[in-house]
């Protein structure tokens, strides 16, 4: 814990007890939009093609590849990345060599990720707890699951001030805004370009009920943002217009064929959306 608190201190943060959330990550110096705020190679990961891989188990890229010769599931782009791997995969090789083929094509690369963490936490002889990420390219295709303990101690917000990105399997926090010396690291768990119900039900998962800015306006403010992200379908005489807030700030008007609706109307079809 002392070598965390250090190395975070190195970067400008710090380990913090956040009311109502648990740990969280605290600046201890402005960071300006663009900064990598911290970054990380994953403690453990597993690509997600399993057995047809087209990815380097140990740097993610798909350049090159070449199987493990013996157990037919690991690939790797060359030597250095084998080598790098070897120490953890000479366990799960044997493991993996073991399974009967139709067995072995079943691999999941959560069930991979497991078996990985405990040959690690067995081989460092270490405690960890910390969640998974989905590790994504830069078009946001998941690659993979990866497990990074400094990362996992960042909060949610809807409203994050620092977005999570991967270079193949490194993992980057960087500012988004500008973040004054101890204000709380935020990222988004979950696509922000979304409405409240939709992030609600995205959030579950977490377990967590989320007080940012956005998860607390008001109904009014709230049908305004669902309008503008999800726009609502006009319907009506088979209209296929959207509903867009009106200038006097209390109905919605369509787009296309100028019909009104009051707030009551738009609650009616919030919650139809919601419900889905
Ligand atoms: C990746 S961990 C973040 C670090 C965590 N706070 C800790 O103490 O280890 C995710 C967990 O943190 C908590 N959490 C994250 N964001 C939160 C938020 N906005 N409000 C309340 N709890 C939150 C939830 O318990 C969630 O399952």
């Amino acid at each position: 814990m002392e070598n965390l608190q250090r190395a975070l201190e190195s970067r400008g943060l710090a380990l913090a007890s956040i009311p109502g959330k648990g740990r969280g990550l605290v600046t201890t110096r402005d960071f300006v939009p663009g900064d990598v705020i911290i970054f990380q190679e994953p403690y453990a990961s597993a690509p997600n093609k399993v057995y047809t891989s087209s990815i380097c188990d140990g740097c993610f890229t798909s350049n090159n590849l070449r199987k493990c010769s013996a157990c037919k599931v690991a690939w790797y782009c060359g030597n250095t990345c084998q080598r790098s791997e070897w120490k953890l995969h000479q366990l799960e090789c044997k493991a993996l060599a073991s399974l009967r083929d139709d067995r072995r094509k079943l691999l999941t690369s959560t069930v991979r990720l497991m078996v990985r963490l405990i040959l690690k936490k067995q081989l460092q002889n270490e405690q960890l707890s910390c969640n998974a990420h989905t590790i994504c390219d830069d078009e946001l295709r998941p690659l993979g699951t990866g497990l990074y303990p400094v990362i996992s101690m960042i909060n949610h917000s809807c409203v994050p001030n620092s977005i999570l990105m991967f270079e193949y399997r490194m993992g980057f926090v960087r500012a988004t805004e500008p973040i004054t010396k101890g204000t709380e690291i935020l990222i988004s768990y979950i696509e922000t370009a979304a409405t409240t119900a939709t992030r609600k039900k995205d959030l579950k998962q977490y377990f967590f009920t989320c007080t940012c800015a956005r998860c607390t306006k008001n109904l009014h403010e709230e049908l305004e943002e669902t309008a503008i992200l999800e726009g609502f379908r006009c319907r009506d005489n088979q209209c296929n217009g959207f509903l867009i807030l009106a200038s006097d700030n209390q109905s919605f008007t369509c787009q296309k064929c100028g019909i009104f609706r009051d707030m009551q109307d738009i609650e009616k079809i919030s919650k139809s959306v919601a419900w889905r």
